[in-house]
């Protein structure tokens, strides 16, 4: 699915409107009606529904709903933040409509009366700003958002919460909390920021007829039936060559636990043959962990003449002169995908020169500190616009990016990103990004597209730990990294 900018929103309307002759008043029409069969499945006609209307076409969408609701026997009633003067457009041909209606109106005087007005209101719908909005909330609508967000009462969003912008980069103060939001056609980028997303509550995308042009060049999100659509098959005469040579090279003397995950994880997600590259040390406590693996010591590795499918390397490694100069060895001789992570992210902050004398893919699988570290900013200043940094990112040193997080997003060197929005927060403890570089190391090695295996690694590694808390097999609390093994066989065979 779609994720746009305003921009690129702005653009699709006009294209409908324009190239296809698809009136706006239709569009508007259509949006409502939308919302307002999506509001009937979510609350009961016995409630008293207040909606929220503002000067723009999001304020049109609300007439519209109130209509609509009002014929569907609902208790509606509309606020508006703006006098009758201030509503023009397509907002205003609506508005004409239901004012021929018995459905009582106010305009928004103050807070007092505002007060009185919410008495007995068991929901709201916010058609104050849309897209539109611009900068900090002004008056009426900071005060207004200042006291809804005070109720505890069930609050649903049009398109996007006001105040909250629908381009990343963005820093507002005032947003209204919704429970649901309902994007017009596509969700917005900052649906899926960090910053803003609790704001948004569920987001729901709905169809209202709208026409892209033919040269989309939006973000998309990547779900389960582009992972069904993809997922390498296996075939009945296949061998374990087919599925890939992998070589896995990481883990010190201090922190042996990273390459054994790694190494399950990308056996368990389909890897033909792995081998381990680790101290001499650990490899009688990795080779219980992992018995399928082969081992060879770091020092025994010769990157030029053995041939690997693909390689990932940083996990557990240290950051040694030792583990360095391995690392570089990694990057300037492996000729084929190669994957960095942890230690090897590191180290890539004073070399990143190097990434750019690769003739092979490399993919990079940063979290938003260690991908903060190598912009030379601050984590805060990345989450702010994660897609703009991870895009400009990709294309300078040619690299596939995967920024990870509750919201993954996932780039190439053309730019073109997916966002993976599955995962819960049971992920959030060490070890979890060492199963997902194994698992996305076993899709590289499975020959598709890159950026498909990528995005299908990141899903499944989600999923898995969706699967094994959904049905109770363990908590957000009690998950462990090592668990997720179990999570992925069980999330693979959904697909079979
Ligand atoms: N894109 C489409 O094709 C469609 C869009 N529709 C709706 O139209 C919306 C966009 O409409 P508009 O462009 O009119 O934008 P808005 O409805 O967001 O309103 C923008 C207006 O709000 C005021 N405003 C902006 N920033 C403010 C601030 N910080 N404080 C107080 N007031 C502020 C300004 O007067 C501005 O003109 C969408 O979000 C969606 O709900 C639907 O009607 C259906 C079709
Ligand atoms: N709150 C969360 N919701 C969803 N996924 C999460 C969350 N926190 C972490 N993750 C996922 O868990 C993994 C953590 O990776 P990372 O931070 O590198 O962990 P580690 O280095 O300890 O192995 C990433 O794939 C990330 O997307
Ligand atoms: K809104």
């Amino acid at each position: 699915m779609h994720i746009v900018t305003a921009k690129e929103m702005y653009e699709v309307d006009s294209h409908t409107v324009q190239s296809a002759g698809i009136d706006g008043k239709i569009l508007m029409e259509n949006a409502g009606r939308a919302v307002a069969t999506n509001i009937e499945k979510r609350v009961a006609n016995t409630c008293r529904i207040l909606i929220f209307t503002g000067s723009g076409n999001n304020g049109g969408d609300g007439f519209v709903i109130a209509r609509t609701l009002h014929l569907r026997g609902y208790h509606v009633e509309v606020v508006s933040l703006v006098d009758e003067e201030k509503i023009n457009g397509d907002a205003k041909f609506h508005y004409d409509i239901l004012k021929k209606l018995s459905v009582p109106f106010h305009f928004y005087k103050s807070e007092n009366q505002l007060r009185g007005i919410l008495v007995h209101t068991e929901a709201i719908v916010d058609c104050m700003l849309g897209i539109g909005v611009k900068g900090h909330l002004k008056s009426p609508y900071k005060e207004v958002v200042g006291q809804l967000n005070k109720l505890s009462i069930y609050k649903v969003a049009v398109d996007i919460p006001t105040g909250i912008p629908a381009d990343e980069g963005v820093e507002v103060k005032d947003g209204l909390y919704a429970n649901v939001t309902f994007s017009i056609q596509y969700p917005k980028i900052t649906a899926f920021l960090e910053r803003y997303a609790s704001y948004y509550g569920e987001w729901v995308p709905l169809d209202i007829g709208l026409i892209p042009p033919i040269k989309p060049s939006f973000v998309q999100t990547w779900g389960r039936n582009n992972v069904q659509a993809t997922l390498p098959k296996r075939k009945r005469f296949a061998h374990k060559g087919t599925f890939g040579k992998g070589l896995v090279i990481g883990g010190s003397d201090e922190m042996p636990g990273s390459v054994m995950m790694t190494a399950r994880a990308a056996l368990r997600s389909g890897a033909g043959l792995i081998t381990i590259g680790t101290t001499r040390q650990n490899i009688p406590a990795i080779a219980s962990y992992v018995p399928e693996a082969t081992y060879k010591t770091v020092d025994e590795m010769d990157f030029l003449s053995d041939q690997y499918t693909s390689v990932a390397v940083g996990m557990g490694l240290g950051r040694t002169e030792k583990a360095f100069s391995l690392i570089e060895q990694v990057i300037r001789q492996v000729k084929s995908l190669l994957l960095l992570d942890a230690d090897a992210l590191y180290y890539l902050k004073q070399n990143l020169s190097l990434l750019k004398e690769r003739e092979y893919p490399t993919v990079l699988t940063p979290h938003a500190g260690e991908m903060a570290r190598l912009l030379g900013i601050t984590t805060e200043r990345l989450l702010l616009k994660p897609f703009t940094y991870s895009k400009a990112f990709a294309k300078e040193y040619n690299v596939h990016l995967v920024l990870k997080g509750p919201f993954t997003i996932i780039t190439n060197p053309q730019g073109e990103q997916f966002v993976i929005t599955n995962g819960n927060v049971g992920l959030a403890k060490g070890g979890s990004g060492d199963v997902l570089a194994g698992i996305l190391l076993s899709f590289m090695m499975q020959g598709a597209c890159l950026i498909t295996s990528l995005c299908n690694g990141c899903w499944i590694h989600g999923a898995s730990a969706d699967h094994l808390i959904e049905n109770g097999r363990y908590s957000k609390y009690d998950l462990l990294a090592t668990d997720l093994m179990e999570g992925i066989g069980s999330v693979f065979h959904t697909f079979s």
